[in-house]
């Protein structure tokens, strides 16, 4: 009998009691993707569709210790982080991955949930900075994170190819600035790769249900890199990854605000994930 076993991945980031983004959105991308996911919660959040009640943070000791626990015992090949709701935690997983604990890492610096609510302080942010993205390989920022992380405002705050421009120089990381809040037709999403721009436009679909895109689509990144994947090959992957989930749940009504996407296609089981959905 041949024993078969998948790559591990690790998500370190916040629970979604709502299902829909966070902790709960890596695992079920993982899953979709064959890899094995593992975890260290950062913070539990009370929240729904509709928004975020309540944030307990957890120490950043605790996160250590669950990472640590994973390291010491899996194979771990690509590490996500997503909601890092403390300076403290950041510096911790900036300490573990300066020590080269934490392989092909994807630093998704989630600020603010669809929502509108503040998931990430001032000191966070200057943490981010300091320690965290120039030891990541690839950060994956939507447009308001790229602009707050690169510290612009005006016009250069709304232009992904100059947030992406200025991150990837500051930093050396493959950055992908998101565009599913930008206008138009087509959805951008714009790398910065070893000094060069590459910008991956699709369709702008017609869908309310975007809750843990972010998330998604930086869990697929991660998935890809731990299967072998080259950095600008995992991106555009997790791109065509999330288009699809984002098309194949648009249809669905999960809850009273934006919905969650559909990572198995289970909205429409008879064609599977990546049905003809609609376009914006
Ligand atoms: N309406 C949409 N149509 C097509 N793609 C989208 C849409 N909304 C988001 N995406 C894609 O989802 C991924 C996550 O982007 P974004 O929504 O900017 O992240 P976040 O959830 O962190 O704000 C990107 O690949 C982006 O292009
Ligand atoms: C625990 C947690 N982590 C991340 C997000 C961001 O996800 P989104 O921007 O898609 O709401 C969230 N809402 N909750």
């Amino acid at each position: 009998m041949t024993s078969r076993t998948p790559p591990v991945v690790l998500s370190i980031a916040g629970s979604d009691s709502g299902g829909g983004a966070g902790i709960q959105a890596d695992l079920r991308t993982f899953a979709a993707l064959c890899v094995f996911g593992t975890t260290a919660v950062t913070a539990v959040t009370a929240q729904n569709t509709t928004g975020v009640r309540r944030v307990d943070v957890l120490p950043p000791e605790a996160v250590t210790a669950q990472v640590m626990a994973v390291l010491d015992d899996l194979p771990v090949a690509a590490v996500k982080t997503g909601m890092l709701a403390d300076a403290g935690t950041v510096d911790a997983v900036a300490g573990m991955a300066a020590a080269e604990r934490l392989p092909n890492l994807v630093v998704d610096p989630v600020m603010v949930a669809s929502s509108g609510a503040v998931l990430a302080s001032d000191d966070v942010v200057a943490a981010y900075r300091r320690r965290l993205l120039h030891l990541a390989t690839v950060v994956t920022p939507n447009v308001a994170e790229a602009a707050v992380l690169a510290d612009v405002t005006g016009a250069a705050a709304a232009d992904q190819t100059v947030l992406a421009r200025i991150l990837g120089e500051r930093t050396g990381a493959t950055v992908v600035v998101t565009g599913g809040h930008a206008g138009g037709p087509r959805c951008a999403d714009v790398v910065w790769h070893a000094g060069e721009i590459q910008v991956l436009a699709r369709p702008r679909l017609a869908t309310g249900n975007t809750h843990g895109s972010g998330c998604t689509f930086a869990a697929a990144v991660t998935a890809g890199l731990a299967t072998g994947a080259g950095v600008l090959e995992a991106v555009q992957a997790a791109g065509e990854f999330v288009h699809a989930a984002l098309r194949s749940g648009s249809s669905w009504r999960l809850g009273a605000g934006p919905g969650p996407l559909d990572h198995f296609g289970w909205s429409r089981p008879e064609v599977g994930t990546g049905p003809a959905g609609t376009e914006a």
